[in-house]
């Protein structure tokens, strides 16, 4: 039927190299209690060995296969050992929410506690533990940083764990470095850092230098302050892996075909598919739902199920629930299901090879989304999804030779690729002066630093000496969002309305407010036009916002109007925590009553960067950035889309066939040069912006 995958019908290819290896559980049925289970993990033969490490390293780096238990029995073993005694806290960091909190409750449950007490978890908006009562936390890198704004030296930990370094988000790296600096006035801290497939060496020589720190007089010998390394051997269940044996030309269709031949072929097991993002997935799930129902088989058993962060939790918890007997889930997912997850009914992983990379343009300015090839690091945790409670097979959409010789070892580090705004106005409200001079495991580039440091210049968080500004600067670093959010929240204060810019900001916050996969995309777009604004999109979102309330906060509102409930529970919640956060840096909080050009020019003092105006001669829609005369178009989902008013500002770009532009609002141009005047003092952008 296709060239790709003939699973079942051919003799499998297995790679018995590294990616093979050995079974190493008889059955996941002769597990007695999770205790026995705990004990059967690779892991456990080094605990002895890891408790040593860290007791006498300041940083010991461990590598582990996927799936031998570093996440989940690390921090159990610390906690054994003593190191959460006397209140102090065991933290383990996880590059992701969705990771954060399902490690979280399986501690917990291992531990027998309840979730929130003794263990306990920590993302943006949502706070799960009991000071004083919890001992092991896990949080996101980017948490943990920011707790560093009201305690910079972490006191109240005493280890620290970053795992899945390998992933190097910007988050990450920056901590990374400032942990080193910690280290220096805690030598009582210790790091772990661990990963399956981090390179062990180059982490070892970051933290080597700390070997320098000369030990005053008088106090007492400390820990090793060079890193130990220590190898994990041994895996969990095999994984037999399959490549394809000619390049396949559309990896969505190839999926697709490959869920339906493992359902025809193979025995029963759940599936779990990467692909890139909602668009790719959504239409994934569709496709699989009406080949299996134009096969003829009426109830043929499958359960197709998307994941992507968007999604509202309880949709994503679907995901984790047992299967039903006699049917075969099929989880699409991107990468939020590439590290620390266990799905206990998985037996097959299909691996698209690509997922959605941010990537910034410092000479355009302009951030992407775009859909990249993975590394060999990332393919490898794609795998390590299957064989975790029994053997499994993974099927890459890719050919063996691409994988062998074309695939990079571990991806670009995040800072190499992003906007540097949140982490310069992050590191300067921690004190770091010189950001450039700092110690960074990877170095970011400087034209990203200096346009950086000249949009929080014009944004009037940075001073000419590059230091925060008093208040604007730390007020807008006190608030745990994008600084052009924040400013435009600082900034609606003054403008009276930042009662519906808190509204906005909470409305932007989570992907979407809409439901997908409900009805046509035509009914969508016609319950989307009952809220349209003239103005924009974040004026539409206000009407969303009005209509819920006004219906009481109906889920059958929701239900009619294809709005998402649960999105809008959330947007509730992240509402009320930025309310309180505003009043604690003292914004006032004042409705405007709908004003809508004072909600607009509240907009542009954030994103006066994101102006963009319509091609004089432009018949379809062309925009050219003011900022890098990039050419840009409003984004079909949007309420301006086909209304192409004179000047715009967006909320984000995504990259597909061309540049769109997301959330839009229409301004007048003369807001530009109110908002922002050293930003638009250039000669040539004064004369289009007047
Ligand atoms: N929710 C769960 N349900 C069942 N078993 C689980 C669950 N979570 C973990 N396990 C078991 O514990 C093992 C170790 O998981 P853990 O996340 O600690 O591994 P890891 O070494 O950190 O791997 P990775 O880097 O892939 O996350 C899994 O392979 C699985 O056997």
């Amino acid at each position: 039927m296709s060239q790709f995958w003939k699973p079942g019908a051919e003799k499998p290819r297995l790679v018995d190299d590294e990616e093979g290896g050995v079974l190493f559980f008889s059955s996941p049925s002769g597990y007695a209690n999770i205790e026995r289970q705990r004990q059967r993990l690779p892991v456990y033969k080094y605990r002895t060995s890891i408790l040593y490490l860290v007791e006498t390293h300041a940083t010991t780096i461990i590598v582990g296969e996927t799936g031998s238990g570093k996440t989940t029995q690390i921090p159990q073993y610390l906690k054994e050992a003593g190191w959460a005694d006397g209140g102090r806290v065991i933290a383990c960091t996880q590059p992701r929410r969705l990771a954060v909190q399902s490690v979280a409750s399986r501690v917990a449950e291992e531990m027998g506690v309840k979730l929130g007490e003794e263990v306990g978890y920590t993302i943006r908006f949502e706070d799960v533990t009991n000071t004083g009562v919890t001992m092991i936390k896990f949080l996101t890198d980017g948490v943990l940083l920011r707790e560093m704004m009201n305690d910079p030296l972490l006191t109240k930990y005493s280890v620290i764990m970053i795992d899945e370094a390998h992933e190097r988000s910007i988050s990450t790296d920056i901590l990374l470095g400032l942990l080193k600096k910690i280290q220096r006035r805690r030598p009582e801290l210790r790091l772990i850092i661990s990963s399956a497939t981090i390179q062990a060496k180059s982490m070892s020589d970051f933290f080597q230098t700390s070997k320098t720190r000369r030990r005053p007089e008088g106090e007492e010998l400390g820990p090793n302050m060079e890193s130990a390394v220590l190898s994990v051997e041994g895996r969990g269940f095999n994984v037999q892996i399959h490549y394809v044996e000619e390049p396949v030309p559309d990896y969505l269709r190839a999926a697709v075909s490959t869920v339906l031949l493992i359902h025809e072929k193979e025995p029963m097991g759940d599936i779990l598919v990467f692909l890139t993002g909602q668009d790719d997935i959504d239409a994934a799930v569709q496709l699989i739902t009406e080949e299996d129902q134009n096969r003829g088989r009426k109830s043929s058993g499958l359960m197709v199920l998307p994941l992507y962060s968007g999604l509202p939790r309880s949709e994503q918890e679907l995901v984790f629930t047992p299967t039903p007997r006699g049917k075969r889930k099929v989880v699409i997912s991107t990468n939020i299901a590439e590290t620390s997850i266990t799905l206990e009914g998985v037996v097959y992983v299909v691996d698209s090879g690509f997922s959605k990379q941010r990537f910034y343009n410092p000479i355009t300015d302009i951030e992407n989304l775009v859909v990249a090839p993975i590394s060999k690091a990332s393919a490898r945790q794609r795998t390590g999804r299957a064989g975790r409670v029994r053997p499994g097979k993974c099927y890459r959409l890719y050919t063996e030779e691409y994988f062998a010789k074309e695939m990079s070892a571990e991806g670009i580090p995040e800072i190499q690729r992003s906007n540097l705004v949140p982490c310069v106005i992050q590191l300067k409200a921690l004190g770091i002066d010189n950001i450039l001079g700092f110690d960074w495991p990877a170095s970011p580039s400087s034209e990203a630093m200096v346009r950086a440091l000249e949009v929080l210049y014009s944004l009037g968080v940075l001073d000419d000496d590059a230091k925060l500004t008093s208040p604007t600067g730390f007020q807008i670093a006190e608030i745990p969002l994008d600084p052009m959010i924040s400013k435009m929240m600082l900034a609606s204060g003054q403008l009276g309305c930042s009662e519906e810019m808190i509204t906005i900001a909470a409305t932007l916050s989570i992907q979407s407010i809409w439901v997908s996969g409900w009805g046509s995309q035509k009914e969508l777009d016609e319950a989307k036009l009952n809220f349209a604004a003239a103005e924009g999109d974040h004026v539409s979102f206000l009407n969303v916002y009005k209509g819920f309330l006004q219906s009481g906060k109906s889920s059958q509102w929701c239900h009619k109007n294809f709005v998402n409930y649960q999105a809008m529970k959330k947007v509730l919640e992240i509402r009320e925590q930025l309310r309180r956060t505003a009043q604690r840096i003292g914004i006032v909080l004042k409705s405007c009553e709908r004003d809508t050009v004072v909600v607009r020019k509240a907009i542009t003092n954030g994103f006066f960067a994101n102006a963009c105006r319509l091609e004089a001669s432009s018949h379809d829609g062309k925009y050219k950035t003011i900022r890098g005369s990039q050419e840009v178009y409003i984004h079909p989902s949007s309420v301006l889309f086909r209304v192409n008013p004179k000047w715009v500002l967006y909320h984000s770009l995504v990259s597909t066939d061309k540049q769109y532009m997301r959330n839009v609002i229409s301004i007048d141009p003369s807001w530009l040069t109110e908002a922002a005047p050293h930003f638009y003092q250039h000669q040539r952008l004064k004369s289009m912006v007047h």
